[in-house]
């Protein structure tokens, strides 16, 4: 994926958002950061390519709850901040779960304001994945239901471990949640609302 990342920078692919590579100045090279507020997100950078690597840490099953998803919106507006970051790398730091998708809990038997702030805090983390100038790669390192799959469907590229057991896709509606109506409008049904 890092060497995908580097192949684009050396061809001067445009990302998304027509932001075209460039190589690093010297100066530059082999130097890394990383960042994490509260551990859930782990960030490092390495300014050599020019490639973070975000992973997802908040074991069992990497549940997006308020908290995962703000410091996930914080990691990326940092990233975007960084003018020596061209691309993110998404992935997980367990081994068989990307994640388990939005974190049911903040759905169930808490007040209407709590769930208003969860679904926006749920909307922040697609629009900065989705929006983002970064070239972004999920890498889909396990089972990725419900919102992996939107995380995953929000990157530029998506790769997934090469294994039969590990699944992935939109079964938000077996538990009775609606996919919100901007991600059917974006990225589901594009051409209907065009
Ligand atoms: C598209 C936009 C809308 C999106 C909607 C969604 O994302 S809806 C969500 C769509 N996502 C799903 O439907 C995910 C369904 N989950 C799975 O398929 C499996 O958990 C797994 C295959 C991801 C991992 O299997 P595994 O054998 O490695 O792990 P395990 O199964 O033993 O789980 C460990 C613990 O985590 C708990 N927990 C898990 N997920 C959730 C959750 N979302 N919430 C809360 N809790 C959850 C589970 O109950 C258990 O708790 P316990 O008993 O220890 O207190």
């Amino acid at each position: 994926m890092a060497a995908l990342l580097k192949q684009s920078a050396r061809l001067g692919l445009s990302g998304r958002h027509g932001q075209v590579f460039c190589r690093l100045p010297w100066a530059l090279s082999f130097q890394r950061y990383m960042f994490n507020a509260n551990k859930k997100i782990l960030v490092e950078m390495d300014k050599s390519t020019g490639v973070a690597l975000m992973k997802m840490a908040n074991p069992p099953v990497n549940l997006l709850n308020l908290e995962t998803l703000t410091e996930f919106a914080i990691s990326m507006e940092k990233l975007e901040l960084d003018k020596d970051c061209k691309g993110l790398i998404l992935t997980s730091s367990l081994s068989k779960v990307f994640t388990a998708g939005l974190d049911i809990m903040e759905m169930c038997g808490k007040s209407p304001e709590h769930v208003t702030e969860f679904w926006r805090a749920v909307q922040e983390m697609w629009l900065k994945l989705y929006g983002s100038n970064l070239v972004t790669i999920a890498a889909i390192n396990g089972f990725s239901p419900g919102a992996g799959c939107l995380m995953a469907l929000a990157c530029d590229y998506r790769i997934m471990a090469d294994n039969v057991k590990y699944s992935i896709g939109l079964n938000e509606t077996q538990l009775g949640i609606v996919a919100p109506f901007w991600l059917v409008t974006r990225e589901l049904r594009p051409s209907l609302f065009s």
